[in-house]
């Protein structure tokens, strides 16, 4: 039987869950599947998995795209998370070379530097469902809050909250009980960059927020958690949480001396801010460019 579901639970809770069916909530069962196979797709894991995971880039904008994808489940379903309009064709021919099913295209929050590609995804493969957190004030097929787990076949993504850079950013983060893939990812969005972090002085963006975010919600995944950025500029592809925790050079700082830095970033606006906000807030273009 096919599994996309979202669903709801407390971070703590491990052996149980809340499932959410797409559009209402229904009621608790015990989660028993294994997360662990004997497949191997993804070489820098520790051990064998069901989880294929590509990281694309975009390189206009320097953004990352992840698929990632349950390739033992019959269906072998997938989720894009920070897919980019001028990327997609690329990405939807992958995804159908690999014999996947796509069911999500994710965001992690309202991007302003560039059109994110659930829109025009949902265009083309019309039973995608976008999904956003609710925070963002964004319109999606689906929303997300801090808790709730986004399953794809037997693996899902745990939504942390993750605001500063904007008010909805999200991280979304492999699973956690002790036979799941190890180690996890996490997908920071524009919360924390390698060695660096999301600006914070637009979209409702808070140093304050941002630095209670990333150390309460990624400093605390195990050190070993692979850090995934929707941005790198300098060519860095993926870090740790204790490569970050010792190496940042941001976020290893105070509060105040990070609140400091912030506020004297003076960076220039991202070019397309003005087209891409708006767009982005309701998922993107919903056709294709003429
Ligand atoms: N030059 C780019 C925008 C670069 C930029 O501002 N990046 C953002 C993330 S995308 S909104 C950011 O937070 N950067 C932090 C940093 O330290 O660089 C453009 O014009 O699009």
């Amino acid at each position: 039987m096919l599994r996309f579901q979202l669903i709801r639970v407390p971070l703590s809770a491990s052996k149980f869950s809340t499932t959410l069916p797409l559009t209402s909530i229904s009621r608790k069962i015990p989660r028993t599947t294994r997360l662990i196979s004997s497949m191997a797709t993804y070489s820098t894991l520790s051990q064998p998995s069901k989880l294929l995971f590509r990281q694309l880039f975009e390189k206009e904008s320097s953004t990352y795209t992840y698929l990632l994808a349950d390739v033992l489940h019959p269906s072998k379903p997938a989720v894009l998370i920070d897919p980019v309009d001028k990327t997609v064709d690329r990405d939807l021919s992958l995804i159908q070379e690999l014999g996947l099913k796509l069911v999500y295209a994710i965001n992690t929050h309202v991007h302003a530097d560039h059109v994110t590609g659930t829109g025009l995804i949902k265009s083309k493969v019309p039973d995608v469902k976008s999904i956003i957190s609710r925070a963002s004030g964004a319109t999606a097929d689906l929303y997300v809050e801090h808790g709730d787990k986004v399953s794809f076949g037997d693996l899902f993504l745990e939504v942390r909250a993750t605001p500063g850079h904007t008010v909805g950013c999200v991280t979304y983060v492999t699973g956690d009980a002790s036979d799941h893939l190890q180690p996890r990812m996490a997908f920071t969005g524009d919360a924390l960059l390698i060695r660096g972090c999301g600006r914070t002085d637009f979209q409702g963006g808070s140093s304050e927020k941002l630095y209670k975010s990333v150390h309460s919600q990624i400093f605390t995944l195990p050190k070993d958690t692979l850090l995934y950025p929707a941005h790198d500029y300098r060519g860095f592809t993926v870090s740790t949480v204790g490569e970050e925790l010792q190496y940042n050079s941001r976020l290893t700082k105070d509060e105040e001396t990070f609140k400091n830095i912030m506020e004297n970033l003076n960076l220039p606006y991202p070019k397309m801010i003005d087209m891409a906000v708006p767009a982005n807030m309701v998922c993107g273009i919903q056709s294709k460019p003429t």
